[in-house]
């Protein structure tokens, strides 16, 4: 079996989406296929970025010695990684543990619609300002899963709109849980709260990333 390249590992606690405010494993992959404006991590896109190659069966072990139940496989872009499908398997066996994948939404997914209960996706889709709308796959809401998350990084009012727009089309809040981030410190969060309020957007969550307000922002490794 091949070997991943991992930028970097640590536990914290999850900042962002679901299951934000407990405890995590995190697991960084190099490289990604998306260059957005506003990536927080673009030093793990770097090509000459030092990686460590772990096989799955280190990472399956570095996760379990760390002693934690949710593990964040993110990057980077996870589901670009060569065999990243074999990594996948071999944690969800592991029904002690809980597996997310921060995928980019450029990514096909329908692969993984055998994944069981302990596999979620956290699926971005990138919006206008990001740069990168043109490579959103919307037929992957096709494989959503009551326990996945479709995440919207907001930088402006432009974004929201078009946020929306999307989650209307595709009935998203019916599929799964659905998220509005700001890009931080690209837009308030109140700006966020006040659209979700004039649009009357109910089944729709704001989710700021927590580790950026306990740590500096900039800060890696948290
Ligand atoms: C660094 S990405 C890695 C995973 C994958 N490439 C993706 O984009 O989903 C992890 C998450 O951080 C979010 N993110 C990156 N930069 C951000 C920023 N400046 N503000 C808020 N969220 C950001 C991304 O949108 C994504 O949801
Ligand atoms: N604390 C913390 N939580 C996170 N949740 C998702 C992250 C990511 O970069 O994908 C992240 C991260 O970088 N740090
Ligand atoms: S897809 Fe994710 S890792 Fe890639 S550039 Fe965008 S935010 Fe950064
Ligand atoms: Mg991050």
């Amino acid at each position: 079996m091949g070997k991943y390249k991992v930028v970097e590992t640590f536990v914290s606690i999850n900042g962002e989406a679901t299951h934000a405010g407990e405890l995590a494993c995190f697991i960084r992959f190099a490289g990604c296929n998306l260059t957005c404006g506003y990536c927080d991590t673009k030093w793990a896109n770097e090509p000459q970025v030092p990686y460590k190659s772990m096989s799955a069966e280190e990472i399956y072990a570095y996760i379990k010695s760390c002693g934690v139940k949710n593990v964040t496989l993110t990057g980077g872009e996870p589901l670009i990684q060569p065999e990243i499908e074999w990594l996948i398997t071999l944690l969800s066996a592991d029904k002690a543990l809980r597996v997310e994948i921060e995928t980019n939404g450029s990514v096909d997914i329908a692969g993984y619609d055998a994944r069981p209960e302990n596999v979620c996706m956290t699926l971005d889709y990138k919006l206008p300002d990001s740069g990168m709308e043109q490579f959103m796959r919307t037929e992957n809401y096709a494989w959503l899963k009551p326990q996945d998350a479709v995440k919207f990084v907001v930088s402006s009012t432009r974004d929201l709109e078009t946020a929306k727009k999307i989650i209307e089309t595709y009935d998203l809040c019916a599929k799964a849980t659905v998220y509005l981030s700001s890009a931080f410190s690209a837009i308030t969060p109140a700006q966020i709260v006040e659209y979700m309020i004039q649009e009357n957007m109910k089944d729709v969550r704001l989710q700021l990333q927590m580790h950026k307000y306990i740590w500096d922002p900039e800060k890696k490794g948290v």
